[in-house]
């Protein structure tokens, strides 16, 4: 029986608690005890939080500080399971804290501190290599548990939000059904697995929305060792490792309380997040109780059927681990601050009860005398088989010295498999004649070419002796191949190792140089998109010129034709008005040359005016005879000014109006027009006269610049 080692690490305090003030308390003393100082344990009896005269202090198998490298704690505590794992016995190293107390520091490394994880695995390689007889097949696995659910990290990420069943097998052991098993040869596949499976946990917490750090994770190395010489005492071990990094004990935290606040406040997607991290922090307290629970009944001795381990899936999968067959070792994550204090405290006392329970701890050993052990070493080295077939070699020269290594591998097996028959029948011969020749030979003390012959009894013996000597020495002669073998072997699957690693090296560069190929012609493709762009721009921007251009010729034409065609009009105009001018002077006499407008026939206004610039036009009302020539005249310049805004006439000329009132006069045109027909007889000169005598700027000659259009 082997008590779990509890051991304490308490990390530096870091840069925000100094900046806090928030004072380290806790401190090692004796190189197993882990206590306040003096000095803040009198301020914690002032807050009330002890009594005074009452002791803190815990005490484990070994505890660490800020002096101690990862590497030295490994050394110290965790080495010798490792190590054990290479002769069968089962192992289990895992940490337990507070979030941000050093976990995965210890685990997995920080920076150029390697973890206890790659520290062990080293180990374990390293020592693997100095064994000549004997042969090591590792597996590993790689889970997390999430809000109780157990996910496969080495799965492909299509296949990630599965969740994985554990189940109790034939041994009432209880197993992770489907959990992929990746064969692993080196400690740098393992590395490459777990990078592989980081980068899992890493997609499912940004996709799934899983927090990395709120789920416990179990790596898990499979060690099966087979000799390589067969003899009465040859066994099989099989054993299991594991590394357990269990998720922050605390409870919610400040951050999962602002997330509260922010999803509330803003309505956004801090509500659900909150939700997300309160489940979460519900499942890992939910499990680390019941791994507390299981704890303390094994640490009270209880009988292996009362303890609950069916409870959750974490104590189901380290059920050999807690009180079964297993060297267990619990690394306890310690905050050395004041503001921690209480989860501290609450990691010293899981601890305290961790460090009574006792294992059973003895080698697993398979046996080496049935069909389903030797088939499983078989397997083991089909396994290495195809994985050197599986290698994609390019090179012509490597792919031949890997189908030798595979002949040599398949003649080993063949060697194997006769060691095994001739082992099967020497243990027959020898179970046999045991007694009789040994007492025999002892009795002579010779050797078997002078026993002396003692009957056809003794002859017999004595052949059967010369027999399996010879057989014996056949066998010694097999074991000295296999040996050789065996060396070139190695020699022959490090090279295979090196090649495969220079070909890997070529993959990611022929990839690398893919990728940048790729981005150029990319980039390629989208600049002669931009030029062609760019080229489509400027031909229409040509054509645009092209059209302004012979817009602009086109304008320039239709201004010349419109010219021509307006000096045209106007001289048709003014035949026009002097044919009827000449008409109208015929009829009224001498004067009748100022009632050009008001005789002829009505100005449709404003369409029909032609060039207004160039009429000047007065109205006058002869009509009312009651107004005065001031009326009149204001009356007039009122036209005139209504005519200069609508006609944008210049000076004025005048136009003499009959009938009417003067208010008619002031509207459009039409009126003028309706008036004129009625009153046309009374037009006489003394209505007009008055005004053109008075109105010297007015010339009738003038009346050539009149291009209205009449009617
Ligand atoms: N022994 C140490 N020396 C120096 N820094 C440390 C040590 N242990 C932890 N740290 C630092 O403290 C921080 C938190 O450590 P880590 O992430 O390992 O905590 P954790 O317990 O795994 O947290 P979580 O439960 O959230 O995963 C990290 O920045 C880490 O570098």
């Amino acid at each position: 029986m082997e008590n779990i080692q509890v051991v304490v690490r308490i990390r530096p305090s870091n840069g925000a608690e100094k900046d806090n003030n928030d004072l380290e308390i806790w401190s090692v003393q004796n190189q197993d005890t882990i206590t306040i100082s003096n000095d803040r344990f009198n301020d914690l009896v002032r807050m009330r939080k002890f009594v005074p005269g009452q002791r803190v202090e815990f005490t484990f198998n070994q505890c660490f500080d800020s002096k101690h490298t990862t590497k030295f704690i490994y050394q110290q505590q965790i080495q010798r399971i490792t190590l054990s794992s290479l002769q069968g016995i089962n192992g289990t190293v895992f940490m337990y804290g507070q979030t941000g107390s050093g976990k995965t520091y210890t685990m997995m490394g920080y920076d150029q501190e390697e973890g206890i994880l790659k520290q062990g695995l080293k180990d374990l390689f390293g020592e693997i290599a100095k064994q000549q007889d004997r042969q090591y097949f590792l597996r590993c696995s790689y889970v997390e548990i999430y809000t109780d659910q157990v996910y496969d990290l080495l799965a492909t990420q299509e296949r990630l939000s599965e969740t994985l069943l554990i189940n109790e097998d034939f041994n009432k052991e209880f197993v992770i059904k489907g959990a992929i098993e990746e064969v692993v040869t080196n400690i740098n596949e393992i590395m490459d697995i777990l990078q592989f499976g980081e980068s899992n946990r890493h997609y499912a917490s940004t996709v799934m929305n899983h927090c990395s750090s709120r789920s416990h994770t179990i790596f898990r190395l499979y060690v099966r060792c087979v000799p390589n010489y067969i003899g009465p005492n040859s066994v099989i071990t099989e054993s299991i490792l594991n590394f357990v990094d269990l998720a922050g004990s605390e409870k919610i935290n400040i951050h999962d309380s602002m997330l509260k606040k922010r999803g509330t406040s803003a309505g956004g997607s801090g509500g659900t997040q909150y939700k997300d991290r309160q489940n979460e922090s519900k499942h890992i307290n939910k499990s680390l109780f019941f791994l507390t629970q299981v704890i303390s009944l094994r640490a009270q001795d209880k009988n292996d059927q009362h303890i609950p381990y069916r409870n959750s899936p974490l104590t189901k999968i380290l059920r050999s681990s807690l009180g079964g067959n297993s060297r267990t070792a619990i690394i306890l994550c310690v905050n050395p601050c004041y503001s921690q204090f209480e989860q501290t405290l609450s990691t010293l006392r899981f601890g305290t009860n961790a460090k009574k329970i006792e294992n059973n701890v003895s080698k697993n050993i398979v046996g080496f005398d049935n069909d389903e052990s030797l088939n499983r070493v078989i397997k083991d080295y089909e396994i290495k088989i195809n994985e050197l077939q599986k290698a994609r070699v390019d090179d012509k020269q490597q792919q031949e010295m890997m189908l030798k290594i595979i002949e040599k591998l398949e003649e080993q097996r063949k060697i194997f498999r006769q060691q095994f028959t001739a082992s099967d029948h020497i243990q027959a011969m020898i179970n046999k004649e045991l007694n009789y020749q040994w007492t025999h030979l002892h009795y002579h003390g010779v050797g078997v070419l002078w026993v002396p012959e003692k009957g056809n009894r003794e002859l017999e013996v004595k052949q059967d002796v010369i027999d399996s000597f010879g057989t014996i020495k056949k066998y010694q002669e097999l074991q000295e191949e296999f040996i050789i073998l065996k060396s070139e072997k190695q020699s022959l699957e490090n090279q295979v190792t090196d090649l495969k690693q220079k070909q890997q090296e070529t993959i990611i560069q022929t990839k690398k140089r893919y990728a940048n190929q790729k981005a150029k012609t990319r980039k390629y493709k989208q600049l002669s998109k931009d030029l062609q762009d760019e080229k489509n721009k400027l031909q229409k921007i040509a054509l645009c010129y092209h059209n302004m251009i012979e817009m602009d010729e086109m304008m320039l034409l239709n201004n010349d034709i419109l010219d021509q065609m307006t000096e045209n009009l106007q001289i048709l105009m003014q035949n026009i008005y002097k044919v009827k001018l000449k008409k109208e002077i015929k009829l009224k006499g001498e004067y009748s040359e100022t009632l050009k407008l008001v005789t002829s026939k009505p100005i449709k206004y404003p369409k029909y005016l032609f060039d207004t610039s160039a009429i000047n036009v007065l109205f006058w009302d002869a009509t009312d005879n009651k107004k005065n020539e001031e009326q009149n005249k204001s009356e007039i310049e009122s036209f005139q000014s209504y005519f200069q805004s609508q006609l944008n006439m210049s000076t004025p000329s005048y136009i003499e109006l009959q009938g009417g009132s003067s208010q008619q006069v002031k509207e459009p045109l039409k009126h003028i027009c309706s008036h004129e027909k009625s009153s046309q007889s009374k037009i006489g000169k003394e209505n007009y006269e008055p005004i053109l005598k008075r109105n010297l700027s007015m010339e009738v000659s003038d009346e050539l610049n009149f291009r209205s259009y009449f009617r």
